[in-house]
């Protein structure tokens, strides 16, 4: 695909469901007893590909004409043996998650998923899953394809986390809900917290106390969980395409409807603030037990800034994009504690360090940081990698809009694994994206 140079992006739009409280709404919904509705959920690849996975687990799953998606669920422990492999796709939420569910229940499952899931790390998840009596095997050490063979007698375990990873949190709390007696998760940074949240509305045994800048999570096993009506707010990491892509390129006002601005998730936002963006929050509110708000959006002329490490959990999967921006302001951005980006859909530390460069950024990538040089209006005219990721893509179709040359992506496919409507979106507002073939 190719993002060519825009001008004046205007509209009223609202993206897509969150992805993470999509995967966690279906999951969540397949453990209780009875139907939960989902009004919102995201229809991206990620998300079906674990909506595929509740059924096949023994969950009655339907949309209905409305959009509406009904589970009927099993019951904590009421999963059955699935008849084939559970196929991820490209998701690591939906893998790791539902290792996590598996891992108390006494079945067995091969988790699968693409070329890139397969290269990502999962020991993160299984070590602590093995320690409540999970079995794991596989021919590629701890990564998918994976064997799994859950506990007959799960035991609770007191673990604190040695990433900071939402993922791994969530896997040991879904877990937790077939364990006998109390499993506790300790976080040294807060993650994003819509586990706990949506556990708690469904009336899980869960107690967070706040410890330091962190967490402490708390889940009593084999409290049944009641299903819920699910409100999912627009996502803010889909949000972030159009939000740089309105304040870098000229003439553009923007509204992002009802988008989810819980705490742990807000960092990018707060950071394109200091940067000197033009967003207004109008409308705050609470919806389905999360904060939401409309996000008026202006160009601006955006300054460098220094983006502290214990914002990263806050922002993690924005960070492509927020490369972008900075590579559109005046000044250097420098950016601490990356070293999770390297194990994300691609290493996305390198991934954009590799974009920037070839459209004619000066970048300097460290293992864990990043500093960009930023240009005000960069040249463009880089043809970019995206290794099977959706944000390397839609990042460098931002950047595209506002550079001087197109910036042209090589392969723009996944973009349906979180945002399947973005092109139609983004040319909705008036960006100027196509395939390379077609007219400028
Ligand atoms: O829990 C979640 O829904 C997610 C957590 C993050 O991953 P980590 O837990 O690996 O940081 C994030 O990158 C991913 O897109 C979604
Ligand atoms: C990291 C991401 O997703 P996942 O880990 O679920 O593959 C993402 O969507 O940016």
């Amino acid at each position: 695909m190719v993002a060519r140079a825009s001008r004046g992006l205007s509209g009223r739009v609202r993206v897509p469901g969150d992805k993470s409280i999509s995967h966690r709404a279906l999951m969540i919904g397949a453990l209780a007893v009875g139907e939960t509705r989902i009004a919102g959920l995201l229809e991206g690849e990620d998300v079906l590909a674990t909506a595929h996975a509740m059924a096949a687990l023994g969950a009655h799953i339907e949309r209905t004409a409305d959009g509406i998606w009904h589970v009927d669920g099993v019951g904590v422990g009421g999963f059955s043996q699935p008849a084939g492999p559970l196929d991820f796709g490209n998701s690591g939420t939906g893998a790791r998650l539902c290792l996590g569910l598996v891992a108390t229940t006494p079945i067995a499952a091969t988790f699968t998923g693409d070329a890139s899931l397969q290269t990502r790390p999962m020991a993160r998840v299984t070590a602590p899953l093995e320690q409540m009596g999970a079995r794991f095997s596989g021919t590629n050490g701890d990564r998918l394809p994976l064997l799994v063979t859950g506990a007959r007698a799960a035991v609770p375990i007191a673990y604190e986390l040695p990433v900071a990873s939402a993922q791994v949190k969530s896997a040991i709390l879904l877990a937790a809900l077939n364990t006998p007696g109390r499993t506790t998760v300790v976080e040294p940074v807060a993650t994003r917290d819509h586990t706990e949240r949506m556990l708690k509305a469904f009336g899980a045994a869960l107690e967070v106390a706040e410890e330091g800048g962190g967490r402490r999570i708390a889940v009593t096993g084999f409290a049944e969980l009641k299903p819920q009506p699910v409100t999912v707010p627009a996502d803010p990491s889909s949000a972030a395409f159009p939000l740089v892509a309105a304040l870098i390129t000229e003439g553009s006002e923007i509204v992002l409807e009802n988008v989810l601005l819980n705490p742990t998730r807000r960092g990018l936002v707060d950071t394109l603030i200091e940067m000197g963006g033009d967003i207004e929050i109008a409308n705050e509110r609470q919806s389905g037990g999360e904060p939401v708000g409309d996000l008026v959006v202006r160009s601006s002329r955006l300054r460098g800034v220094r983006v502290p490490a214990e914002r990263a959990p806050s922002m993690i999967d924005e960070y492509p994009v927020l490369a972008v921006a900075a590579a559109c302001a005046e000044g250097r951005t420098e950016m601490a504690g990356l070293a999770e980006l390297r194990v994300k859909e691609s290493d996305r530390l390198a991934a954009v360090a590799a974009g920037l460069r070839a459209n004619g950024v000066t970048v300097e990538a460290g293992e864990d940081s990043l500093v960009v040089e930023g240009m005000g209006t960069p040249p463009g005219g880089g043809v970019v990698e995206t290794h099977m990721d959706h944000r390397i893509a839609m990042a460098f179709l931002v950047l595209g809009l506002a550079a001087r040359a197109p910036v042209t992506v090589d392969d723009g496919t996944m973009i349906a694994t979180s945002f399947p409507a973005f092109t139609d979106l983004m040319t909705g507002l008036g960006a100027r994206l196509g395939e390379p073939r077609d007219a400028a």
